[in-house]
Parts: structure tokens; sequence; C-alpha cells
């Protein structure tokens, strides 16, 4: 499998305490994988780097075929040439409806300075219904974001990023705070998003983890320390002492 994403031997310290110590992994185009780890083992700082918000010290990020320095470009470059990244907490425009906010995403996409102004084209009225229904959200079109629930919210912000067409979604604890069925739902919609793009989920939540039945990356103080199924990780000993055993 060619690398879509892979992390050179990255090392990043804040006040001399390193965040990122030596770090390499690989992430294929059209892979799901898992990234856990105990809290501080460096899960941020590494979505941080890959998408150009901090700078390493040393190593190198490179993205696609043939493979480019993610380090030469900015976030906003970055963001183009194809990686996408989702916070925690949904940042959608709350009085528009679930329409507005992917038309928004979609012409922010072709132009990022014409978007006052625009009016949406047919084209771009059945791109947003496809968004829609992708992440689940066909029949709230119409609903403004601000009434949505917590889960409903973190799909609108997904289906934000897809307008983008991205090749990497990052994706940084998709479970917390949701329902059981909003978290099956999210379980669903990262597996079949990961059919045909790369998508990397952060997250502390082990039931939600082994749901997605994925390659899982352990990370801790700044390294890989273990990296297979969730059960091949879960059975070694470093990963038990210093991350499920606390
Ligand atoms: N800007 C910064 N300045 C100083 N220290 C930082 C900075 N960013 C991160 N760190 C430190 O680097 C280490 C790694 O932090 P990071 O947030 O990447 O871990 P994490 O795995 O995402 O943790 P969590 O699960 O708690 O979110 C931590 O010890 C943190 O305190």
């Amino acid at each position: 499998m060619s690398a879509l994403l892979e992390v050179d031997s990255i090392s990043v310290s804040f006040d001399g305490f390193k965040a990122i110590d030596n770090l390499s992994f690989n992430i294929g185009d059209a892979e799901l994988r898992a990234v856990i780890g105990p809290n501080g083992a460096g899960k941020t700082t590494f979505m941080d780097i890959v998408t150009g918000k901090t700078r390493p010290d040393a190593g190198d990020v490179k993205w696609g075929t043939p493979p480019k320095s993610l380090l030469k470009m900015n976030e906003a470059q970055i963001a183009r040439a194809g990686i996408g990244r989702k916070f925690q907490r949904p940042t959608v425009f709350e009085d528009q409806t679930v329409a507005d906010n992917l038309t928004m995403a979609l012409k922010a996409n072709r132009n990022p300075f014409a978007v006052l102004g625009w009016r949406p084209s047919v084209d771009s009225t059945g791109k947003v219904a496809e968004l829609a229904s992708e992440v689940g959200l066909a029949a709230q079109i119409t609903r403004k974001a601000g009434e949505l629930s917590h889960g409903q919210k973190q799909w609108l912000e997904i289906g934000m990023l897809l307008a983008q067409e991205p090749r990497l979604l990052l994706v940084d604890e998709p479970a917390a705070g949701m329902t059981l069925a909003e978290r099956e739902q999210t379980t669903a919609l990262l597996v079949r998003l990961a059919q045909t793009r790369a998508v990397v989920v952060v997250e502390h939540d082990m039931d939600f983890v082994r749901r997605l039945n994925c390659k899982v990356t352990v990370l801790h103080q700044g390294s890989v320390l273990a990296e297979g199924s969730l059960d091949h990780v879960t059975r070694n000993p470093d990963v038990i002492e210093v991350y499920l055993g606390r």
C-alpha cells in the first residue's frame, strides 16, 4: 500500500519538553485509522503538525504521489491540498439552515473570497442534497443548524468538510457527547467515508474504536508505542502499562 501521508521522524519541543519525539507512521489511501493514547501522548500536536498549525523542529511530513513536503505549505495550502480537520466542538453557523451551511462550504471550496453575494445554482443545490444525504441529514436540510442535536451538528460539520473533497480527514474525538444511537451512526459514517478517502480518528473511547474495526496506532510520549488491530495493541504489555492499566 503506498502512503498518502508519511510522518517521517518528526520531533517538536515546547519549552524544552518533547511533545513529539521522533514520530514516524504512514497513512494509506482510503484507510480508516484510529490514533489513541493517554492524555498528553501527543495526539493533538500530531494533528497540529499535519495541518500546518505547528512546525516540527525536526523530520518531515510527506503528502501524496510523488510525495511533497507539507512543511513547505501554510495551513490554507494544506487544506487546499486535501487535508480536512474536524475539531471536537462543532463550528457550524447556528442561524443558517443545514442547506445554507453546506452551500457556504461548497462555495468556500470554489473561491474562498467570493462567498458574499453568491446565489446557489441548480448544480450546487444537487450537490448540497447529496452532501446532506451522505452525512444522514437529508430530512433536516431546511432546519436551522442551531436546532440540531449535538450529533447532527457534528455530522453537518463533516458534510461541510466533505464539500472541500478532502483526501484525508482528521477527526478529533467524534463520539464525545453523543448518544449511543448517534455513536453508532457516526461509526457507520466514518467507515463509509474511509472507503473513498483516508480517515484518521483520534479517540479516547475504546468501545468506539472497537466498533471502527480498523488499524490502531497507540501514541505515548510523542512516539508510536504499538500498532495493529485493537486486540493486538491491547494485548501489548507496554500498552497495558501506560494506557489501559491506568
Ligand atoms: N503549545 C504548547 N505549549 C507547551 N506545551 C504544549 C503545547 N502543546 C502541547 N503541549 C504539551 O505537549 C504534550 C502533548 O500534548 P497533546 O495535546 O498533543 O496531547 P494529547 O495526546 O492530544 O492529549 P489529550 O488526550 O489530553 O488531548 C502535553 O504534555 C502538552 O502539555
